[in-house]
């Protein structure tokens, strides 16, 4: 009997995916994640193992046949993949939620620290030479966590780890939004509101909620005109869960302080955005959960579920289908 046939697409997803899965089934590597490539290695294979930003639609599944049964994204988001397409044949999904809860958690402190410090203006005062000689007291003023009111949008698992790095860092109150109250969030006390008191409330937002219909564009030129005049908003989730032209003119006009952002858009964002050019704003190259122990970690779920779903059985971290 031929074996189960497994494509990888993309040539860099960590060693220890092969080998689980090359143990078993034949296994290819595409040559590289452009979708080009992609269309033509994923023809006739048995599963998918997906690790680019390419969107999962009926074109890939048309072109991999209908023996396709299951797909293992290496993401926690799923935004790119076209669900009902999924559903409609029968294809088995999955992600991989916690196991980079900490290493985007981290990125999302990076990003409060630096933006409520102002990093990038300091490094540009040291590199212009215009760093003030003199102990000026009010220079470079920024924002303390300590005793500010923390609001986070999406207090799921990678919400949750942010809310607890903050706790370290004696944040006075989490105030979070979502579809509804969580009985563990309110035994540690945060408190449960609508997104439009969590902008006026908030002196941090952090945006760790999914890319939906729901959640496009809600921080908006009314939400940010909402937002306090010190209030920092920090993105680890997708870009498109902002108006990147209303947070562009609200940073611009002082609006808001800052704001601290691992997505944008377009990705790769272009080099002359004007994103690049505003001094309250930190930017990092989606790269959340790209330390070497959690994409180690990402790919060895995937390939874990990619196991099970082929041996018919349950997947450890299956994404509800519509
Ligand atoms: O969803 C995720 O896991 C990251 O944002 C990478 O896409």
């Amino acid at each position: 009997m031929s074996r189960l046939k497994i494509l990888i697409a993309n040539p860099t997803v960590p060693q220890i995916a092969y080998k689980l899965l090359a143990d078993k089934y034949e296994v290819t590597t595409s040559t590289s994640h452009d979708r080009a490539a992609i269309l033509k290695d994923v023809r006739g294979v048995d599963a998918l193992f997906w690790a680019t930003h390419n969107r999962i639609d009926k074109e890939i599944l048309d072109a991999a046949g209908p023996q396709l049964k299951v797909i293992g994204t290496m993401s926690v988001g799923y935004n790119h993949i076209d669900l009902e397409e999924v559903k409609a044949r029968g294809i088995k999904l999955s992600n991989t939620p916690n196991v980079l809860n900490g290493a985007v958690a981290d990125i999302a402190m990076l990003l409060a620290l630096a933006a409520a410090r102002r990093y990038p203006e300091g490094r540009q005062h040291i590199e212009r030479g215009t760093w003030v000689k003199e102990f000026d007291t009010q220079w470079m003023l920024g924002q303390d966590i300590a005793g500010s009111t923390i609001g986070i949008v999406g207090l799921g698992r990678i919400g949750q780890t942010i809310a607890k790095r903050l706790q370290g860092f004696d944040a006075h109150k989490i105030l979070y939004t979502g579809h509804k109250e969580k009985p563990q969030a309110k035994d540690l006390g945060y408190e449960f509101v609508n997104l439009d008191e969590l902008a006026r409330r908030s002196d941090f937002i952090f945006l760790s909620a999914p890319l939906t219909n729901e959640t496009m564009n809600m921080c908006n030129e009314a939400f940010f005109a909402k937002m306090k005049k010190n209030g920092i908003l920090i993105n680890i989730s997708r870009g498109q869960l902002v108006d990147q032209d209303a947070l562009i003119a609200a940073l611009k006009a002082g609006r808001i302080f800052a704001a601290g952002l691992d997505v944008m858009i377009p990705e790769p964002l272009n080099t002359d955005s004007e994103l690049l050019k505003l001094p309250n704003v930190v930017l990092t190259p989606h790269i959340g959960s790209a330390t070497g122990n959690t994409r180690n970690a990402m790919a060895k779920l995937t390939a874990e579920n990619i196991l099970a779903g082929l041996a018919g059985e349950e997947l450890i971290s299956p994404v509800p289908l519509p």
